[in-house]
This record gives C-alpha cells, structure tokens and sequence, in this order.
C-alpha cells in the first residue's frame, strides 16, 4: 500500500453519486452506538466535480471529503483507504481493478461483476496486491440473517430444511426510463437476475445448506428466463441437493412487486416466514412449529438507525486492521459460486417475454 494504514479509522473514497452511493453514504456517516470500527468519508468520485458537490450537500451530514470530477483521483489520492464502488454493473470490473492498481482496498456493489471471469481477474489481482476485496452483499451481515441462518442450521428450530421459496420482485416502469438506465440498458448489466435474483438466489443458498465457499454442497440448478429488448425481465431458477433432496425455487421479476413475507422455508418441524421492505433487507421473521400449541416466534432486526450498510463496512474495516484480504462471510470464492450459478443461469437458454 501507498500510504500507512491509520489503524483506528478507515478512510472510504466512494465512486458514483446515484442511489447506492447516498445510502451507503448516509449510514457511514450516521452516529451510532453498536458501531465496532469507525469511518470516514474521505473522497467522493463522481463523472463532474459539480455533481460530486451536489451529492455531499445533498447529503448534508458531518462528511467534509475532497470532491473530485473523476474516479482517477479518488484510486490516486492517498489520503484512500478503501474505495467503495456503487456503479452500474458493467463498470465495476474496471473500477476494481483500477482502485487495486493503486493498491486501494475495495468494496465492490453487487453483482460483483458481470461473470465468473471478470471476478476471477479481479481477485487475482487482488491476491498480487495483498489487498482486501469484498462483494457488498450486505444483506448476509444484517444481524437478523445471522440469527436466522443460527436457528436453521445449529438450533434446527424447523428441524430437517425441506424447500425454500424466496422472490424478489419490483414493479418497475421500464418505459418511462431512459433506454440509458442502469436498469434497462443490457450494456449497463441490465435484468433481474444480477440485480435482485442475487438476493433470492442467496437466501436460497444459505436457507437450504449451511455451508458456504468451497464448504458448500452443489447443487442441480433449473432455470428460465423471460428476455424482452435484450434483459431478462423475469427470471425463475430450482435449486436441487441431491444429496438430501432439498429444493428452493428462486424468483425475480421487474413485472411485479413481491410480497413483503418474501420468503418461505419449511422443515419437518415447521417453517419459518421471512419479511421486509424488500428481499435485500430482511427486518422480521416469523418460525411456525408443527405442534399447534405452541406459540409463534418473532424475531425482529434491531431498532432501525440507517439503513444496515454498516454492518458490512464494520465487518470490512475489522478484517482490514487485522491484515486480512478476504472476509469470512463473504470469501472470493462465494462470491464466484453466486456468480458461476448466475453464468449457468444465463447461458442455460431463455424464452422470448
Ligand atoms: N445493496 C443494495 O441494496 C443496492 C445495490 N445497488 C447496486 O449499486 C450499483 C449502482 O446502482 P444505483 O446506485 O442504483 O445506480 P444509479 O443509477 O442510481 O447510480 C449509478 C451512478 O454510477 C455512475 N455512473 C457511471 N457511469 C454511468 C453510466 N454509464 N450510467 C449511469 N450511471 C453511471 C453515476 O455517478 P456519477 O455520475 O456521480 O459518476 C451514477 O449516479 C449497482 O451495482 C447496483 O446493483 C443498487 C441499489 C441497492
Ligand atoms: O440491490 C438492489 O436492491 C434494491 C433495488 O431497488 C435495486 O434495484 C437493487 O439494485
């Protein structure tokens, strides 16, 4: 690295000034009482310096970074410590391994990238560099995916998992978007399933087996995809464990907004229901025995500060003042399974909407 880490702080520099960038930014700068790390906003990179400025004031808030028109300056500046990527997916490949070449550490918006390959390039240079690189998928820090993936797998408070049913669905107006929306636009990365079939693809993988990375079982994957102007807007996918006949059935759509009880798992003791604004964001689960008598648990997340993106970024800062490049709960080679099975998905075939 180009500089000496300061080992109480971390010092974020964010590219893009769009709807993740505000949010991550908002909860980053949001005092906290729970907090285990601390952070700074140290640079904001945006396509103008003007709109960089927009978003701080925008944002308001305790945050004073440097403002630049460029991405270049936020890798180059050396006041960096991590770069944190919210921008459309087809750029966060490039993005990555630019902030490495700086030798940043970086956490990098969901889906990763847009395969299997460009991932693999990223970490690779990562591993050259010696520096830390995550896929933000925040939704596995939240403390309510933890007590639940807990409950599931070590309490079996469901007993054996049998079939797991999660959708996440927005009704989202295509036509009145630009055709240059990250949303619509297929050379942005558009369609369902990078963007909200890797959240119901994830709540499939963790419900249905408690292994992750290399430690996971593999399972058989059925899919279909309904492809309009050249994205999926719909896209269904079957999970199936071979080794204990486990099942769950995966869904995205743009057609439709989903259920707020997003998800479903049922065992041979129960099932247990699971609710949110949105599939990425769980904020209460209910588990459902068998035995009629017996009560309804529910589990709610913590009362709410922000939004939760700081669950990630304290797991982030803590793994980088210990010297590690890879965080436990989610390792390079998770991030590269999600997407093998979402490169699988794709090139599996599809049907015209
Ligand atoms: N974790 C979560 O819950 C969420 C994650 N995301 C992820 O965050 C990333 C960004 O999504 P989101 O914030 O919704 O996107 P937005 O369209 O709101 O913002 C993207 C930003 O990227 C920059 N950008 C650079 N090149 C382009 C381009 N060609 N077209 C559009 N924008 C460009 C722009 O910032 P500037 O001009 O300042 O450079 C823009 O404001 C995606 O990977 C998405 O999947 C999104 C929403 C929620
Ligand atoms: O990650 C996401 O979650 C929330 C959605 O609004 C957004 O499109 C997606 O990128």
């Amino acid at each position: 690295m180009s500089h000496e880490l300061q080992k109480s702080t971390l010092r974020w520099g964010i590219i893009g000034t769009g709807l993740i960038s505000s949010w991550f930014l908002s909860d980053m700068v949001a005092p906290r009482a729970d907090a285990t790390a601390n952070h700074t906003i140290q640079a904001i990179g945006s396509s103008s310096e003007e709109k960089g400025r927009a978003f701080v004031q925008r944002l308001g808030g305790a945050a004073t970074p440097s403002v630049y028109g460029s991405y270049d300056k936020v890798y180059a500046d050396p006041e960096v410590d991590i770069v944190y990527i919210g921008i459309p997916h087809a750029f966060h490949k490039d993005a990555c391994l630019k902030a490495i070449s700086h030798g940043k550490h970086v956490l990098c918006e969901k889906p990763f990238t847009l395969n299997t390959k460009e991932a693999q390039e990223v970490f690779n240079a990562a591993k050259e560099k010696g520096v830390f690189v995550m896929e933000a998928m925040w939704t596995r820090f939240m403390p309510l995916t933890v007590q639940l993936l807990q409950l599931i797998h070590q309490d079996k408070v469901i007993g054996d998992v049998h079939r797991l049913f999660c959708d996440f669905g927005l009704a989202m107006d295509l036509d009145s978007l630009p055709a240059t929306s990250r949303l619509k636009d297929p050379a942005l990365g558009a369609g369902t399933l990078l963007d909200l079939g890797v959240y119901s693809l994830t709540w499939g993988l963790l419900g249905l087996d408690e292994g992750i990375a290399s430690a996971a079982l593999t399972p058989q994957v059925f899919s279909a995809q309904s492809i309009s102007e050249g994205i999926d807007v719909a896209t269904s996918v079957v999970l199936h464990y071979p080794q204990n006949g486990r099942q769950g059935i995966l869904t995205s759509t743009m057609k439709t907004k989903s259920d707020p009880v997003f998800a479903r798992i049922e065992g041979s003791k129960g099932t247990i229901f699971i609710e949110g604004i949105a599939t990425s964001v769980p904020r209460r689960f209910t588990v459902v025995t068998n035995d009629a008598a017996a009560e309804r648990q529910v589990y709610d997340a913590p009362a709410k500060v922000g939004k939760g993106f700081f669950y990630e970024a304290d797991a982030v800062a803590n793994d980088i003042f210990a010297g590690r490049v890879e965080n436990a709960t989610m390792p390079w080679d998770e991030t590269l399974r999600v997407l093998a099975l979402m490169d699988g998905i794709r090139a599996r075939g599809v049907c015209q909407a």
